[in-house]
């Protein structure tokens, strides 16, 4: 079983952005903007959602790889550190999703 986590992931995307964009895909992401990595984000969700609908758990496994890793690319050019979402979860372990989704329907 690997050790590597999101953190490991987040700490290379932190250390490639800095690298040449011509020698690194996350550095040309960063250079080119939100704008191009969040469409890249989008592209890799709905690759990832055929891949769950098909029931291709070799594509899914793929898919969701590319979903994570151009996630973390999108909350480094947004400036949100892993640790934020990671208490944005922790926060929500308080109540249920639905508890939480009828709060907010309610509200
Ligand atoms: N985990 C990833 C990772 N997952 C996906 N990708 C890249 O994401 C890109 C986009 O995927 P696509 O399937 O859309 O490929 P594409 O058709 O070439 O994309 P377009 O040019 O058409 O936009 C591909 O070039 C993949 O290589 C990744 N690139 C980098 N990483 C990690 O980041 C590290 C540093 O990579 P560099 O920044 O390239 O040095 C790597 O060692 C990995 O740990």
């Amino acid at each position: 079983m690997t050790t590597f986590t999101l953190a490991d992931l987040e700490g290379i995307v932190a250390e490639r952005a800095k690298a040449d964009p011509s020698q690194s895909w996350t550095a040309k992401l960063v250079a080119a903007g939100q704008g191009k990595a969040a469409k890249k984000l989008g592209e890799e969700a709905v690759e990832t959602v055929i891949a769950a609908i098909e029931g291709d758990r070799a594509a899914l496994t793929s898919e969701a790889a590319d979903l994570l890793y151009h996630l973390m690319v999108v909350l480094k050019i947004g400036g949100v550190a892993l640790q934020e979402v990671l208490e944005e979860l922790e926060g929500r372990t308080r109540q249920s999703g639905l508890a939480e989704k009828a709060g907010r329907q309610n509200g």
